[in-house]
């Protein structure tokens, strides 16, 4: 195997709560004013960091954003000093404290579409921030997520950074949750799937309950952006039948690794044709796709949903095997578990699972994969990686006591009006971009 793929993860924020701002989502809307123990998050993201970078998987770290976030409330007219307008909030527009607040920066998998150097015309790795139009908590994320992914991907010789989508529901983008890519070697050409939930202009009917929070204008669009080639891109339409059924990205119900395509019998829409254009171009690359295409008599949407059974890693070994990262909720359920120790014992490329108790994040619906954004890279490509921001002993022994001295271990929506939270946040992330080597991505910083 030669390339690599980093998995760059998200760390918990400070102000990591249970707002139901996510409709789609279930258990965001299940979850809502739950209490939340940022602290447990955040450790519970290092130690998936930290046992996958021990197994040999490169492994990353991108930062959480500044919240509550201020430079939004003043926007939407809030004034005076920040305990002003964080008084201010609380009590004229409590759901907007919270929203501005979420920690949803984590989700990784959201933040960009990244699309190698090997797929790219101009042979560099571009990266597109993701808009995430839908949910107004979301859309904040943009400006920010470039920030750090400059900082990060500097070398303009290597990288080239877009500019989010326009913020309209046209081009709502989801980034990497709503992308895969399928071929062999991480840094050779492969076949790029974006995966959107409607159309806008023409196509096939959408989903009727709840959103289709990725666009077929907006894929297009990242296409074009990245300089793919049309005879190695593929779009294909999620099922909307399960977005009605909170499948609200299409990581919650399939995930590629290489030449593997792990899915739901009902992930996409005419599933059969969706498949055959994706080995039609892999076919191009001489590379064969191995579909493992779950039975609907096996696990069940709702089963899927409710275990996160596909918002897996699938990650390579050095000896070509692969390793299936779940969640606990997976191991939890006897009929998901059952089906997954048969994939891992019947001879078929992935032969290894591992567990991760991350529930902090998965009752706000986010599972291993919404915590990870993949980018692969060459040999040259890596080494122009900021080297501070990848994950080894030292790095997770430090980020550990910045969690510890920092964060509170229990948070509700009363809380964020608390002067004292923005304050210790600021702290925080001033520590935290000089242990990452960052410089000043923050607004509060600029
Ligand atoms: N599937 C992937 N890749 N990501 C999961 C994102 C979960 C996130 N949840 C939230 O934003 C909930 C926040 C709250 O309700 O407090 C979302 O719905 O966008």
């Amino acid at each position: 195997m030669s390339g690599y793929e980093i998995n760059f993860d998200g760390l918990v924020g400070l102000t990591h709560h249970y707002a139901g701002l996510s409709f789609g989502n279930e258990a965001s809307t299940r979850h809502q004013n739950s209490v939340s123990n940022p602290q447990l998050a955040a450790r519970q993201g290092l130690l998936k960091m930290k046992t996958l970078a021990d197994l040999g998987h490169p492994q990353a770290v991108l930062p959480p954003q500044e919240r509550p976030h201020l430079p939004m409330l003043r926007r939407l007219g809030f004034s005076g000093s920040d305990e002003t307008v964080l008084a201010q909030a609380m009590r004229q527009a409590p759901q907007l404290l919270s929203a501005l607040s979420s920690a949803s920066a984590m989700w990784t998998a959201n933040a960009a579409t990244v699309s190698p150097s090997a797929d790219s015309a101009d042979g560099r790795v571009h990266f597109t921030a993701a808009n995430l139009n839908n949910k107004f908590h979301r859309a904040i994320e943009a400006p920010t997520t470039s920030a750090i992914l400059r900082a990060i991907f500097r070398d303009e010789r290597y990288f080239s950074h877009h500019e989010a989508l326009p913020q309209v529901a046209l081009f709502g983008d989801e980034g990497a949750a709503n992308h895969n890519r399928l071929g062999g070697d991480y840094d050779r050409r492969s076949v790029q799937v974006f995966v959107y939930g409607q159309q806008q202009f023409g196509g096939e009917p959408g989903p009727q309950r709840y959103p289709a929070r990725q666009t077929r204008e907006a894929s297009e669009a990242i296409a074009r952006l990245h300089q793919l080639e049309a005879q190695h891109t593929v779009f294909v339409q999620q099922n909307p039948q399960v977005i009605d059924r909170g499948v609200f990205h299409n990581d919650v119900i399939a995930v590629s690794n290489q030449q593997v395509l792990f899915h739901h019998q009902l992930a996409f829409l005419h599933q059969e044709q969706a498949l055959d254009s994706i080995r039609r171009s892999m076919a191009l690359l001489e590379q064969d796709l191995v579909a493992i295409d779950v039975p609907d008599d096996r696990v069940s949407v709702d089963d899927a949903v409710a275990t996160y059974l596909f918002n897996s890693q699938i990650l390579t070994r050095p000896d070509g095997k692969m390793t299936i990262v779940v969640p606990e909720e997976s191991r939890q359920h006897r009929g998901v578990w059952n089906y997954l120790s048969e994939m891992a014992a019947s001879g078929g490329p992935i032969d290894d699972i591992r567990v991760f108790d991350l529930r902090e994040s998965m009752r706000n619906g986010g599972g291993p994969a919404c915590l990870r954004l993949r980018v692969a890279l060459n040999e040259t490509e890596r080494q122009a990686v900021n080297p501070q921001v990848m994950m080894n002993d030292s790095l997770f022994a430090t980020l550990n006591q910045w969690v510890d001295r920092y964060y509170r271990d229990r948070l509700t929506q009363a809380d964020l009006a608390d002067p004292q939270l923005l304050r210790e946040g600021r702290e925080a992330l001033d520590a935290l971009t000089a242990i990452l080597g960052l410089g000043s991505v923050y607004p509060f910083q600029q």
